[in-house]
């Protein structure tokens, strides 16, 4: 038997204080026994019933668990208890391990290897992970599109894309060499079972006998996920470990065309196989909206239609669809942010509170408040198109300047929309959603605008401007990430004036540590089976229920956008449209 000592993964998944974190053993509180190595050891706290439960889990099943009523229990306690109550023979049995091999490996297969997504994002990601030691011992990472490549090319279209962490530059080179000497590539067609069969025989090489666990990550255009998803798994899916693919959306662009999409990856996938990225999930202030509402005892009670005026959701490009035209063209703005993004964060913003941490638990919760929510109506939509426009010496392009995009294109690049969850939490109160690209500014954020104070107090030091005084939560995701909360206060001094300040927590002052992309959180929870952050198929219903009727109808009545210069804040028809439920988008504010 080997020893194996527990990870040391600075993103380990470990759930504890009832909230999924991410730790590292240090190397003095680091276990061993005799068990296979891809064993962890995830603590959970339960605040409800003030339990703690350490979990030891291999390869994605859990192995064992002790729990302990004290809330207090020291973490090492919990482990030592559980690992004497584990024998290793457990361990070997319930994890399928052989007992001849005690490693299991990890491919990880880029399908559309020589993309845009997989060049920017999916290489990158799985760098930085295996930097952090989170990836598992024995990796092999497959590149895999129609393109003609040796090992060598894609190794070095690779290493131009790998960057170190600012604060992590500590044998950088040498680990990326390591890392690229991991990287391989098979060239085949996405619907030839042969090309993908060819595969499959190259990763068992590589495998070399180990239990083997199989990560098919589809970066290729919409058109071809299905037929790629058929070939991967009928001809290189794992003979005895797991096999998961995660998919990239756009997962349909209606109710109709998603059903049909998820019927046909279910032919060849169960649903616990798919695993649907949203990366806004795994962006790390979007992870920490659940955290701010239920561990903090201030927000929860004003999380209501009683205290809560509106909710904004915002998201703005500063640039155009230059270069992806043709895969916007088919989809607009709509569909691209709204549908998926803003729609994901509005659910974990407005759901109760779930059971537990547990991903179907607040899958649930999201598609509950998701079902709640009524079809948008066209006439609380805006959408607009951008125009081109000239600032200092340089003009910029209209979307339809863009050759892969048809002149006469009716294709929203901005959309504005008020939606209502008809709850008893949320009745009555507009959730507005603001997405944009070619906008002065590239940011994401949620404003949380709450009712005017009661009574007549200071009205008169505030002017005559309510809005002006009303107490905003911002949560902005990006860039700069920060949450600040809008007060009102007073000038220092012997007058009485009121000042309008923030409570801020901005990241970068209160952390040294670089933010993790969100594509290395998403691809980690991928390889340890955790779906909490990928999206169910119901979920993905609920969601296109909410916005097909309002795409046919912009299409079948050809609505023409509204023009905005690229550049600039966007079309009017925004700020109509707030006026109307008595908002004032808070991305306006001077102060901001
Ligand atoms: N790029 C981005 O920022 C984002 C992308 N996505 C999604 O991720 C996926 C991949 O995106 P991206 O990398 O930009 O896509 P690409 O257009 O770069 O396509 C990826 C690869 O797929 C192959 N491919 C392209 N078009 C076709 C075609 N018509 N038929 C067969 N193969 C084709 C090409 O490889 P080869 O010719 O070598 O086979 C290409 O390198 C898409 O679903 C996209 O919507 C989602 C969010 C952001
Ligand atoms: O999914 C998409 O997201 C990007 C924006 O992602 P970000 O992490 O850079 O904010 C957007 O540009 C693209 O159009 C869309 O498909």
């Amino acid at each position: 038997m080997a020893s194996f000592s527990a990870t040391h993964c600075p993103y380990s998944a470990s759930i504890n204080g009832g909230q999924k974190q991410r730790f590292a053993f240090s190397s003095s509180s680091s276990l061993r026994l005799s068990a296979p190595a891809k064993a962890k050891v995830f603590l959970h706290h339960s605040p409800r019933d003030s339990h703690q439960t350490a979990v030891l889990m291999q390869d994605g099943v859990v192995v064992s668990e002790v729990t302990h009523k004290e809330i207090e229990t020291p973490k090492e306690k919990l482990k030592d208890d559980l690992l004497s109550f584990t024998s290793t023979k457990e361990l070997d049995a319930k994890s399928g391990f052989d007992g001849n091999e005690n490693e299991s490996t990890v491919s990880i297969t880029v399908v559309g290897a020589s993309g845009d997504l997989a060049k920017k994002k999916i290489f990158p990601a799985l760098f930085a992970l295996y930097y952090e030691d989170c990836l598992p011992k024995h990796f092999t990472i497959y590149g895999y599109a129609r393109s003609k490549m040796t090992d060598a090319e894609l190794r070095n279209m690779v290493s131009k894309t790998l960057t170190c962490r600012i604060d992590k530059r500590e044998n950088c080179s040498e680990k990326m060499d390591q890392f690229l000497k991991r990287c391989f590539y098979h060239s085949g067609q996405y619907d030839s079972e042969e090309n993908f069969s060819q595969l499959d025989k190259k990763l068992k090489k590589q495998e070399g006998g180990r239990v083997s666990n199989r990560l098919f990550y589809l970066s290729i255009p919409p058109n071809i996920f299905t037929e790629a998803v058929k070939c991967s798994s009928l001809s290189a899916s794992s003979g005895n470990g797991w096999t998961r693919v995660i998919v990239e959306k756009p997962f349909g662009r209606d109710s109709e065309s998603s059903a049909v999409l998820t019927k046909a990856l279910k032919q060849y996938l169960a649903e616990d196989q798919i695993f649907r990225i949203d990366h806004y999930l795994g962006k790390e202030l979007v992870e920490n909206l659940s955290v701010l509402r239920f561990a903090n005892l201030i927000f929860e009670p004003l999380w209501s239609r009683r205290y809560i005026r509106n909710v904004q959701l915002i998201f703005s490009e500063d640039f155009g669809t230059e270069g992806r035209g043709g895969y916007f063209d088919n989809y607009g703005i709509i569909r691209d942010i709204m549908q998926n993004h803003l729609l994901q964060i509005l659910a974990l913003f407005a759901m109760e509170t779930p059971v537990s941490l547990d991903a179907e638990d607040i899958r649930n919760e999201k598609v509950k408040v998701l079902r709640s929510m009524r079809p948008l109506r066209l006439e609380d939509v805006v959408v607009g198109q951008y125009k081109s426009h000239s600032r200092g010496g340089v003009t910029y392009p209209s979307y339809t300047d863009d050759k892969t995009v048809p002149k006469d294109s009716l294709t929203p690049t901005f959309a504005a929309a008020a939606l209502f969850i008809d709850n008893a939490r949320w009745d009555g109160v507009p959730f507005l959603m603001k997405a944009g690209k070619a906008l002065h500014n590239r940011g994401a954020e949620i404003r949380v605008q709450f009712r005017h104070v009661p009574g007549n107090l200071y009205n008169r030091n505030f002017g005559t401007d309510l809005d002006r005084a009303t107490n905003e939560l911002v949560i902005r995701v990006q860039p700069d990430e920060a949450i600040f909360l809008k007060i009102n206060n007073k000038v220092p001094g012997l007058g009485m004036r009121l000042d309008r300040s923030n409570l801020n927590l901005h990241y970068a002052a209160r952390y040294s540590k670089e933010i993790p992309d969100a594509y290395e959180r998403l691809l980690l929870d991928a390889i340890e089976g955790e779906r909490r952050l990928f999206i169910r198929s119901d979920e993905l219903d609920a969601a296109w229920a909410l916005f097909t009727p309002v795409l046919a109808e912009l299409e079948e009545k050809k609505i023409i956008p509204e023009s905005y210069p690229y550049g600039s804040r966007g079309p009017v028809g925004a700020h109509y449209l707030a006026a109307r439920y008595n908002v004032r988008w808070g991305d306006l504010d001077i102060e901001q």
